[in-house]
């Protein structure tokens, strides 16, 4: 039997008073490039979840927050090449900061029933309808 070793990834719908949902473009060079996904990244060793997706927000949008600040929402699982991705969805409202693009090529506020126009990751679209329900 062949052992698929998961690939661990946090992502973060941050909402806001209107209840849109941001997102980002991944950058030409990417995996996946031009599709347009939650902020976040991989969990790296020593990392809790919740400290990976602080640490990525700051990076990739250098907006900060708080885990009490990170709402457990959805999960997704699906065959990533020859990994398996597991992406823990978040739910954030509040946040320090405005967020700017500094990995992303751009960032989009969409509801969720926008998103479905937008070429998303396959992992990510049983995650809209989730979203819609929570947000
Ligand atoms: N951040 C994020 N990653 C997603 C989403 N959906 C999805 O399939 N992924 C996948 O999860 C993986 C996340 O890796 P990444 O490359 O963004 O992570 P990272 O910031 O740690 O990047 P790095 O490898 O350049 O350091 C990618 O394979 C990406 O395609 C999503 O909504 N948000």
């Amino acid at each position: 039997m062949t052992i698929i070793s998961p690939l661990l990834v946090v992502a973060a719908a941050l909402v806001d008073a209107d209840g849109r949902v941001l997102l980002q473009q991944r950058p030409p060079g990417k995996a996946m490039a031009g599709l347009w996904e939650f902020p976040g990244g991989k969990v790296e060793t020593d990392e809790t979840p919740e400290s990976a997706l602080i640490r990525e927000l700051e990076e990739e949008l250098g907006i900060r927050t708080h885990a009490s600040c990170l709402a457990p929402a959805a999960f997704a699982s699906e065959a990533l090449g020859d990994r398996h991705l597991l992406l823990l969805l978040y739910v954030c409202r509040k946040w320090q900061g405005l967020p700017q693009a500094r990995h992303a090529t751009e960032l989009k506020w969409a509801r969720p029933s926008q998103m479905y126009a937008l070429e998303m990751p396959p992992a990510d679209l049983p995650l809209i309808g989730l979203l819609d329900s929570l947000i």
